[in-house]
């Protein structure tokens, strides 16, 4: 191994400025992320090769950034000075990490997961980079190694095999893990994301083999930004970030609701385009009240109850601090999975400083919106005919009721405490009403209409008669034949959409909404549901999931430079992703379109958030880029194999 920070080598590079390790010499404008070990480099042979390999992750840096990173810009934020990447460079002391420039090769280069092609290596790529012998003989292709894997991966039975094999993949290959999920999205994502990952996370600790993503922890505190510099990347652009407290419906999973931001930022890159090494999954860890994980040996987590209060709130406050000092106001920090007396109070707190957006919330709530936007292409009418009932007032809940107001307010000029009114929710107490007030949670209070008591979902549909039904509840099989046979008496087409995750929390099933209302129902699921036979006719469930949104949407921020989310952001996301669905999707009885063409889907959303972002004032790319979807799709990163010549 030679060291490759000698000045003859970076005069070769171009590469000018870093922290030399032995010699101390720090210098301000240097690569930020370009992070590489030198392994069999000898002689001029090895500086060349290390040299080109340099430069490719140099280009892909600029490549990569030229749409959506900060590279040509030198920006100052809050009076800092940043260095060419739009990190911090105001003293020094920020350029200390714990690693130098470097190339890998040979065996390293196979064991780099951003790098390695595996047998797609070529016999030039052998000879260069020292592969010689570290491989069998045949080259094979890219669309060669995906039809291996995709045989394989079908070889198991249990779909959590199929997600450790996923996520050995990620970690082996990373170009060939996109490849795969991109090319077969409907039949991957159920094994990456909902509903395996749940099942994951509940077992993460015992089929536990290398982390992934970045663990912050109560022993952390006070050493954050310390910690976010341990992250081999440096211009990190979308955060998803959780404490684990309400992970899907599944509750207080811990440190090990770490496999839901690993995979929603897998969402990021497959769907969305956004690049995997701007894509940073962070879990903190504050303790769990899980008794079963804290009397399990294969818990990975604090052994202690959940940090609450000001201990909780300033864990958090030097989290979200030190992400704003790392990576400046533009990161992207998206909030996953927390409970609800935590998840509203940060989105408040942290809305006005930061580029922020709860999924729960805002996500699935703009997901939501854009599906009864477009049934009404199946029912007639406009959204403001409806009256809604939901059962759970939570994070989605409340989330969507209060989109769905905003946009009859908008649709209508009617004002948002009017509109509120066509919506109703039940909760674990039952109907929401005035006279329960005193005692509601501040985000229930907006919904607590004048109406007597009502204890039994059944019976709330039987008063409301609501012509949409919602479940957010967290809680499987409570839209109990009776509920759904309610909803089918009142409505010629119901629409029932049960969006609570993994499939075992789901409200119903698809089958039984189907059969129960008769085949009348218009339906749709957070977790997929397979397509349904009933009297001879199929029908397709959509899958009402916030993953339609939350990659274009972050997409659109990014590309724009935007430095808030705002509503009328979530609005145009729902709006772009209800146009989306084609009359062919229509006859089919679907509210949302396929997964299959999320890419284009996701540049669309993308196109409309950025331009929302511009028309506000909110953007800081510009200028303002003329065709905003062409735009889009050049800033995707695409999983193709570099070549290493
Ligand atoms: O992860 C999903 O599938 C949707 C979601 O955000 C949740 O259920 O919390
Ligand atoms: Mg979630």
């Amino acid at each position: 191994m030679i060291s490759l920070n000698r000045s003859s080598f970076l005069n070769k590079t171009g590469i000018s400025g870093f922290r030399s390790p032995s010699s101390g010499a720090a210098l301000r404008r240097r690569p930020a992320s370009v992070r590489v070990v030198a392994l069999g480099t000898n002689g001029r042979a090895g500086e060349r090769n290390a040299a080109v390999l340099v430069e490719n992750r140099l280009k892909e840096m600029r490549e990569g950034s030229s749409a959506i990173a900060d590279v040509e810009s030198k920006p100052t934020v809050g009076g800092e000075v940043q260095d060419e990447y739009g990190h911090d460079a105001s003293t020094e002391e920020e350029f200390v990490t714990p690693w130098c420039l470097s190339v890998a090769s040979g065996y390293s280069l196979l064991r780099d997961p951003h790098h390695n092609k595996g047998l797609a290596f070529n016999e030039k790529e052998r000879d260069a980079h020292f592969l010689r012998g570290l491989l069998p003989p045949t080259v094979a292709s890219h669309e060669l190694q995906v039809k291996k894997m995709m045989h394989n991966i079908r070889q198991y039975q249990l779909p959590l095999q199929k997600y450790m094999a996923m996520m050995d993949l990620q970690e082996r290959n990373e170009r060939l893990f996109y490849k795969l999920l991109i090319e077969n999205v409907e039949e991957l994502l159920p094994i990456v994301y909902t509903p395996t990952v749940g099942e994951a996370c509940q077992k993460y600790g015992s089929i536990f083999m290398r982390p992934q993503g970045l663990f912050i922890s109560l022993k952390e505190k006070g050493k954050i930004r310390e910690v976010l510099r341990n992250w081999p990347e440096k211009n990190i652009q979308v955060i998803v970030v959780t404490d684990g407290e309400r992970i899907l419906g599944l509750g207080d999973l811990g440190c090990q609701g770490m496999g839901i931001p690993v995979g929603k930022l897998s969402l990021y890159t497959a769907l969305g385009g956004v690049r995997p090494s701007s894509c940073l999954p962070i879990t903190i860890d504050v303790g769990t009240n899980n008794e079963t994980l804290l009397n399990d040996e294969f818990y990975i987590g604090l052994r202690q109850r959940r940090a609450t209060g000001q201990e909780y709130a300033e864990l958090l406050d030097e989290f979200m601090t030190a992400v704003k000092q790392n990576y400046g106001e533009k990161v992207l920090i998206q909030f996953e999975d927390f409970a609800n007396h935590n998840a509203f109070d940060l989105l408040a707190k942290y809305g006005t400083t930061h580029l922020v957006f709860n999924d729960d919330i805002q996500g699935t709530a703009s997901v939501v919106l854009a599906g009864l936007v477009a049934a009404q292409n199946l029912v007639g009418g406009t959204l403001a005919d409806h009256r809604f009932l939901f059962l759970g007032a939570g994070e989605a809940g409340t989330g969507i009721a209060e989109l769905i107001a905003l946009e009859i307010s908008k649709q209508t000029n009617a004002p948002l405490e009017e509109t509120r009114k066509k919506i109703w929710l039940v909760d674990s107490k039952g109907l929401i009403v005035s006279s329960r007030k005193e005692s509601l949670q501040h985000f229930k209070k907006p919904w607590a209409h004048e109406h007597e008591p009502i204890n039994e979902l059944v019976d709330a549909i039987k008063a409301i008669k609501p012509t949409v039904l919602i479940g957010t509840s967290g809680v499987g099989r409570t839209f109990t034949k009776e509920v759904v046979e309610a909803m089918a008496s009142i409505n010629e087409k119901p629409i029932i959409l049960a969006l609570s995750n993994p499939t075992s929390q789901s409200e119903c099933t698809a089958k039984e909404a189907y059969t129960w209302s008769q085949g009348r129902a218009i339906f749709a699921s957070g977790s997929p549901f397979p397509p349904v036979e009933y009297e001879g006719k199929l029908f397709v469930p959509g899958q009402a999931n916030n993953a339609y949104i939350f990659p274009g949407l972050g997409l659109g921020l990014i590309m724009s430079g935007a430095i808030r989310v705002h509503d009328d952001m979530l609005l145009a996301a729902s709006e772009a992703l209800a146009e989306q669905v084609s009359e062919e999707n229509f006859a089919k009885g679907l509210i949302f379109p396929p997964f299959t063409n999320i890419r284009k889907i996701s540049a669309h959303i993308a196109a409309k958030v950025a331009a929302k972002a511009y028309e506000l004032g909110l953007a800081t790319r510009l200028p303002q880029p003329k065709d905003l979807v062409t735009h889009a799709e050049s800033c995707m990163y695409s999983p193709v194999y570099r070549s290493y010549r």
